[in-house]
């Protein structure tokens, strides 16, 4: 039997990432995978999503062509934007497995499961013993009972970028979580007409603040995207050539087909865990410690299949928390609060910390730094105003809670604030970098210098 440190199932952004940081730290590691390597993230998630959100944005952004003297109408086939995305997702994974195979990762294909707490047995021909396991084996969707999933009927995003997307032009989005925020606009600039059908307002369970979701809001409905909100399928028909929905207001809806965003579940399945003594919570998500350790010390889980934030991000952070204690016991905490979050819509939101009511929640004194990107040069050229900077800082300690950067490249501009995270001299470091002009980076000085102006946080900002 092989006997490595360090066991990971699953090889998804923290599966892979764990496996990658305990071998540069020196351990003996092997990663077990059942599908395609790179998990959710790569094959059906963030990664293809990304890709296709570029080709939406630039075909967004091409409504303001013409004000720059660009002319002509620009459309997206599907067709295309979906060989696209398979291009850069094969060029990540080839990478991946040649990077692994560099470091001297044992990779084993098949379905992990646990015959005791160090060992585990793939496919039941090799068993592996681990001085440490990791469980990293994500989530899969979350299927409302009502829809049953017939192909290119009715879909999932873990079915949605196997094969070309289905041909009919007209189609429901069910769901206002990330999913489905996301998609509804991916979907209608790729060429699709969009019924967008909500329980609730679009991510209004996130903690992105009311002009955070009041811009996302005038950004689709400028694209037409408005959300049949309050809504919920009572029952679905799929006899004739496309799908009925009939919803409990009474209406009818009809569609070529259906994308699903009703959230996901983690994935635990075949893991056989009550062998090795690892419990789930009553959502299923495998029960850990703030070390991330499972009911058994030397069990860990990282990820999606333990954290509720169900990001890439997080899991990203998971990996860097468990390898850290893994060397060196329970030496350090997880920590979500310091993960920046991103939606990539009609608009890019990205949020980090905590907002102003979940700092007035614990207590705390909220200043808000706001800066807009309206009069910023360089958005302005870009014809890209919309959005701002808004940072939340602590009236008492001038410590830095949270941040919200809406807009354009969002997702790029944040980690300049999650590269501070944490610092007890956030807002002085922001305020003493030199930035490059014109950029949208600016914003997080302006949106800096006013919690001083505005705040009184003078000292804090600008130091003794
Ligand atoms: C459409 C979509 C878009 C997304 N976009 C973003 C985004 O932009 N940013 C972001 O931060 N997050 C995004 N996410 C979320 C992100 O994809 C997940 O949070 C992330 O993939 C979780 O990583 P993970 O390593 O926990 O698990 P996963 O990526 O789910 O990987 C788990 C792996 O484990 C394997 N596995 C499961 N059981 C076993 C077993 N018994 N033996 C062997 N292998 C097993 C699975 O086959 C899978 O490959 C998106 C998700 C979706 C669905
Ligand atoms: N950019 C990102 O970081 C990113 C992108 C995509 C997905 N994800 C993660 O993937 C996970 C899944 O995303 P999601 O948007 O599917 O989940 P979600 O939990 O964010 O939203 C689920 C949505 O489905 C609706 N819903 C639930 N049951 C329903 C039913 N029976 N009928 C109709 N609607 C129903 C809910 O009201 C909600 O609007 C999330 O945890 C998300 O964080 C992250």
């Amino acid at each position: 039997m092989s006997e490595f440190d360090l066991i990971v199932i699953g090889s998804g952004p923290g599966g892979y990432r764990a496996a990658v940081l305990a071998k540069l730290r020196g351990l003996s590691v092997a990663i077990i995978e059942k599908a395609d390597w790179g998990g959710c993230c790569l094959n059906r998630g963030c990664v293809p999503k990304k890709d296709w959100h570029h080709t939406a944005h630039l075909v967004a952004a091409s409504k303001n062509y013409a004000k720059r003297g660009i002319h002509g109408n620009l459309t997206a086939d599907i067709t295309i934007a979906w060989r696209h995305q398979k291009d850069t997702v094969q060029v990540v994974r080839d990478s991946y497995l040649d990077y692994m195979k560099r470091l001297g990762i044992a990779s084993f294909k098949g379905t992990g499961s646990f015959v005791d707490a160090h060992k585990i047995s793939i496919d039941g021909q090799t068993t592996l013993h681990g001085k440490h396991i990791v469980i990293a084996t994500g989530s899969s969707a979350y299927i409302p009972d009502v829809f049953p999933i017939v192909p290119d009927k009715i879909l999932t995003t873990d079915n949605l970028f196997d094969s070309v997307p289905p041909r009919g032009r007209r189609v429901a989005v069910i769901g206002s979580g990330v999913i489905g925020t996301e998609f509804a606009f991916i979907l209608a600039m790729l060429g699709k007409r969009i019924t967008w059908i909500t329980q609730s307002k679009p991510l209004s369970k996130s903690s992105y603040s009311k002009p955070a979701l009041k811009l996302l809001s005038n950004a689709m409905e400028r694209h037409k995207i408005v959300p049949h909100t309050g809504s919920r399928t009572k029952s679905v028909d799929l006899t004739g050539p496309g799908v009925t929905l009939n919803l409990d207001d009474g209406s009818e809806i009809n569609v070529d087909w259906v994308l699903l965003g009703t959230g996901r579940i983690p994935h635990t399945e075949g893991l056989n865990l009550a062998s090795a003594g690892v419990t789930t919570d009553t959502k299923g998500f495998v029960k850990v410690n703030e070390y991330l350790q499972s009911d058994i010390p030397h069990i860990y889980a990282i990820g999606d299949v333990a954290n509720h934030h169900m990001s890439a991000n997080h899991a990203l952070a998971d990996a860097a928390v468990v390898v850290s204690n893994i060397l060196s016991p329970q030496s350090r905490k997880q920590q979500n609060k310091a993960v920046p979050q991103l939606v990539y819509s009609a608009l890019e939101l990205g949020i980090i910390g905590i907002s102003e009511d979940e700092a007035e929640d614990e207590g705390l004194e909220a200043g808000v730094g706001f800066a807009s990107f309206e009069g910023n040069p360089r958005a302005l050229g870009q014809d890209e105003q919309e959005g701002f900077v808004r940072l939340i800082a602590d009236m008492d300690s001038g410590a830095l809670l949270g941040a919200e950067v809406i807009g354009s490249e969002a997702g790029e501009l944040i980690h300049l604030i999650a590269q501070q995270f944490g610092q007890e001299d956030a807002l002085n470091r922001f305020a003493s970098t030199f930035y490059n002009h014109p950029a949208r980076a600016e914003e997080i000085l302006n949106a800096t210098e006013t919690l001083a102006a505005k705040w009184g946080l003078s000292e804090q900002v600008f130091g003794k």
